[in-house]
């Protein structure tokens, strides 16, 4: 009963292409020198693993109702689906009708991934056509909530799990994944989920939700990204307890164990996947997350998304706000609440920033920026007490005990919140940064919703209407005094699946941070004068395909002057060139 079909276009590119670009010629081989065998471009993209009632059950190639009735013939279809063909519009439409009848976000994320399952171009049309509307779904906050509950909810496995008990047999466990080209992991350990804390194995929804967002907004292809969960155990008592918990049963693993386990890891991802696989790493620890990144920045394809990826998105969100506001960056005073991954990874590049505008040294520039964590202002008299990635921010000053007395000494004029910790920006904090600057910029970072510093309503509010607000989480626009004002949503997924696709299609090897500033560049550039007349700093996220390709194209033209890049020669238009190569998911004709 075995057929055989043809994906028509599939052969065309390391990503995925349009079949009408690649009918209309001029495209170049994405492939490059590291053109695939012909024996990776005949399987499995171009033959049918399956048929009949398989077919219907494989969610790569199922269309349910759309199947042709010449699909239905020569696949071995007839009488496995009712005599209707319905439309992939008519059966979008359907969908989104069924999903929003759901009251319930974590409902409508559960059917969503049960789309995925079982028709996953549907899927993928669903979420890019309705970005807006399902990115709260697929992602944060929804997702938070998905993977507290992730037990109770868990009815078939997604992506890869690693645990203690795989130590030593790493690269089999890579080996038992169905797809031999992988150009995207998303990891996490679970330690960090979000602001929510230690989620353990449970943390899979993370790394699912990211590489989906890689898919719907920077066009990878699904088959070629690969979620991955590193189970260490967990610190969660409550998880501990819980009968129905999926992972290792026992407390995290820590030093020389962990560290073990995840140089296997790394190596076996080289060894089996080679150099040019994009490794994410993803809601870890902060004392794990800066350690990682340090050890194999240099000998992997490796991107913190929580460091790098906010920093990208947060500093795209500051110059497009001085739009607004008027003023050189050099020119602000940053306070952050929060001196973790985002903290001083936005820290840090706003720095590096400052510094390739003015020519001034690394350790001037960083003296514009102040940290405040759980104990205080970070100060230099802190030093000896401090971890490492703090120490940089510790300039000379008198201790501060809270965040109000910092907002009170410091005046400074934007305040970022990436502590994980809720409610923090509280009405004295917004009224004594408002009270000394026009149109303050609060950026409330923390997520999910629960986790954000302050909401938008109480931005607005508190600041009489002159605040310049973004989150991490979404907010609906806020009524305030007869007018509207419309949030922006400062969360790392505006970067990382643009950023991914400008290391792919340039064959990149390393990521500098050089990438991020041009991955950051990109994005306030792709904010239009009609956003700003509404006092938007990002672009809506409906265009997000488009933006995405620009910021593919500036990362690669920044790995090719770096001479990272791999993949020769260069494209000449790079626009046009990432535009190409994205996934599109549109059904296919199986002849
Ligand atoms: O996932 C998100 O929405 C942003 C992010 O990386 C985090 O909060 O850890
Ligand atoms: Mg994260």
């Amino acid at each position: 009963m075995e057929s055989t079909f043809k994906e028509i276009g599939d052969r065309q590119s390391v990503l995925d292409l349009d079949p009408k670009s690649a009918v209309g010629g001029g495209v170049e081989d994405v492939y490059g020198e590291d053109r695939a065998t012909e024996d990776q471009l005949v399987t499995p993209w171009t033959f049918s693993v399956a048929s009949g009632y398989s077919l219907l059950r494989d969610p790569q190639y199922n269309k349910g109702l759309a199947f042709t009735e010449k699909e239905r013939d020569a696949h071995y279809l007839r009488g496995l689906l009712p005599p209707i063909i319905l439309s992939q519009q008519l059966q979008e439409k359907k969908l989104m009708q069924n999903i929003r009848q759901y009251q319930v976000p974590l409902q409508k994320y559960i059917s969503l991934m049960e789309l995925q399952e079982r028709n996953e171009r549907l899927f993928y049309k669903l979420l890019i056509d309705n970005v807006e509307e399902l990115l709260p779904v697929v992602y944060t906050p929804t997702v938070g909530e998905a993977c507290q509950k992730y037990g109770s909810i868990f009815k078939r496995p997604q992506g890869l799990y690693i645990s203690l008990k795989e130590k030593g047999k790493i690269l089999e466990v890579l080996k038992n994944w169905p797809e031999r080209t992988i150009q995207a992991i998303v990891v996490t350990d679970g330690e960090r989920i979000l602001g929510l804390g230690d989620l353990g194995c449970q943390g899979m929804g993370i790394p699912v939700g990211k590489l989906s967002l890689y898919t719907a907004l920077g066009g990878l292809r699904p088959s070629a990204c690969l979620p991955i969960t590193i189970d260490v155990g967990t610190n969660n008592e409550q998880l501990l307890k819980n009968e129905f918990y999926i992972g290792l049963r026992q407390r995290r693993a820590t030093g020389k164990e962990y560290y073990e386990l995840l140089h296997e890891f790394m190596s076996a991802v080289k060894q089996n996947y080679g150099e040019k696989v994009l490794i994410q790493f993803e809601d870890f620890a902060n004392h794990n997350a800066f350690e990682l990144l340090a050890k194999y920045r240099t000998t992997h394809l490796v991107f913190n998304d929580d460091i790098q990826g906010t920093a990208s998105v947060v500093l795209a969100g500051v110059v497009a706000a001085l739009k607004l506001v008027g003023g050189a960056l050099a020119e602000q005073k940053f306070l952050f609440l929060g001196a973790g991954e985002a903290g001083t990874g936005i820290a840090e590049l706003i720095a590096l920033e400052i510094s390739k505008q003015t020519k001034a040294p690394l350790e001037e520039t960083r003296k514009k920026i102040w940290l405040v964590d759980s104990k205080g202002l970070i100060v230099s008299s802190r030093k000896d007490s401090l971890q490492n990635f703090k120490k940089p921010w510790a300039h000379e000053h008198e201790p501060v005990k809270d965040l109000l007395d910092a907002v009170k000494v410091m005046k400074p004029t934007i305040l970022i919140g990436s502590s994980g910790v809720g409610k923090t920006f509280t009405k004295e904090v917004v009224e004594a940064l408002s009270s000394c600057n026009d149109k303050p910029i609060i950026m409330a970072l923390s997520n999910p919703t629960s986790q954000s510093e302050c909401t938008a309503e109480e931005a607005y509010t508190w600041s009489k209407g002159r605040a310049i607000f973004a989150s991490g989480s979404p907010f609906d626009p806020v009524e305030y005094n007869g007018k509207t004002y419309v949030p922006g949503q400062s969360n790392n997924a505006y970067i990382f699946p643009g950023f991914g696709l400008g290391l792919i299609i340039s064959g990149a090897i390393r990521v500098h941070d050089e990438m991020l500033l041009a991955a950051s560049e990109a994005l306030a550039s792709q904010v239009t004068k009609e956003n700003f007349d509404k006092g938007l700093i990002y672009p809506p996220f409906s265009t997000i395909r488009k933006i995405s390709a620009h910021i593919a194209a500036n990362v690669a033209a920044k790995a090719y002057e770096l001479g990272v890049a791999t993949r020769l020669p260069r494209p000449k238009d790079l626009v046009k060139y990432a535009e190409n190569c994205m996934y599109t998911p549109v059904y296919r004709n199986y002849r």
